[in-house]
């Protein structure tokens, strides 16, 4: 059984269908992403599963246990983790204090009470260390540059020891390097036996390190399946092209009477005729631009 599961997910905000019956799993040691062109309810998704959002129906499934109802802390304390697009460390504390307290928030007043203490500076060290932050463990958090803050997020999150990672654009900020270091280490907490489910732009660190894909296109799950499945699938192709190259000929817009909005795709890169499929390995983010 999955990890985490996403029963039948609906969200409606108004009139509008942010997440439409989707369907689909994270399961423990595998790098899971959830992809999809801006808007296309990848954060609504993961504001269901961590408890922010209630789904207007459906289920999510964690750890066994239908969590649906189940607010933000007790999923925490049960094994989620998230990260933020937004950075959410304290700015006035250090790289280090922002871990530490992390770690304490988790331990909670159950810890104190049973005289379990503050967390050791050398457990603390550690995870600095292997997101590889520890040069910056005394400066003050506002002070670091944004590809670190995110690892540091990265890190107050690990501090929860969390079975299930949801990581929202975590290498955004990252330079090349720091994003193959980045993809490594989630592939080593894949290895110890964690659900790492991420929403993420760059396509080159989402093939190369998700074992599964899910991708999403207003609000429905559009395909599932391995990098190489995803990469050939002809509606991920128009979801993120507007039109499939096998199509006969772009269509001059791509909106509907349903999906108004597509026709507002004006990010779309231009493509030369024998444009296949997604851009390869190697040329960085997909054009997941504002619609
Ligand atoms: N609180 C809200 N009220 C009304 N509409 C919302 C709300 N939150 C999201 N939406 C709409 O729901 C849809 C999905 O948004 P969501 O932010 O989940 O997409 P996304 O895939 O995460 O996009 P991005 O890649 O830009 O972060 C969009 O049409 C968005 O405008």
């Amino acid at each position: 059984m999955p990890l985490l599961e996403v029963d039948h997910v609906v969200v409606q905000f108004g009139g509008v269908t942010a997440v439409n019956e989707a369907c689909f799993a994270a399961e423990a040691g595998r790098v899971t992403g959830l992809i999809g062109p801006n808007g296309a309810g990848k954060t609504t998704c993961f504001n269901v599963i961590s408890g922010l959002q209630k789904p207007t129906r459906g289920a999510v499934r964690f750890d066994g246990r239908k969590v649906t109802s189940v607010p933000v802390h007790r999923r925490s304390k049960r094994g989620m983790g998230r990260t933020f697009q937004r950075l959410e460390a304290f700015g006035s504390l250090s790289v280090r204090d922002n871990v530490r307290v992390a770690a304490d928030i988790h331990r909670g007043v159950l810890g104190a009470v049973r005289g379990l203490g503050s967390s050791s500076r050398g457990g603390v060290d550690a995870l600095l260390e292997r997101v590889g932050i520890a040069a910056y463990a005394d400066e003050r958090a506002d002070s670091i540059p944004t590809g670190t803050a995110r690892l540091l997020e990265l890190a107050r999150c690990l501090a929860g020891d969390p079975k299930l990672l949801l990581l929202d654009e975590p290498s955004s900020g990252l330079d090349e390097t720091e994003t193959d270091d980045f993809g490594d280490l989630l592939r080593d907490l894949a290895a110890e036996g964690r659900a790492i489910l991420m929403v993420e732009h760059d396509m080159d660190l989402v093939m190369g390190v998700c074992d599964e894909i899910h991708v999403l296109d207003f609000g429905s799950v559009i395909a599932s399946g391995t990098p190489q499945e995803v990469r050939g699938d002809a509606a991920v192709q128009k979801a993120y092209l507007g039109y499939a190259p096998e199509d006969e000929a772009e269509p001059a817009h791509v909106g509907s009477a349903e999906h108004p909005a597509e026709s507002t795709r004006t990010d779309l890169p231009v493509l030369s005729d024998d444009t296949t499929v997604l851009p390869p390995v190697g040329a960085g983010p997909l054009p997941g631009g504002a619609r």
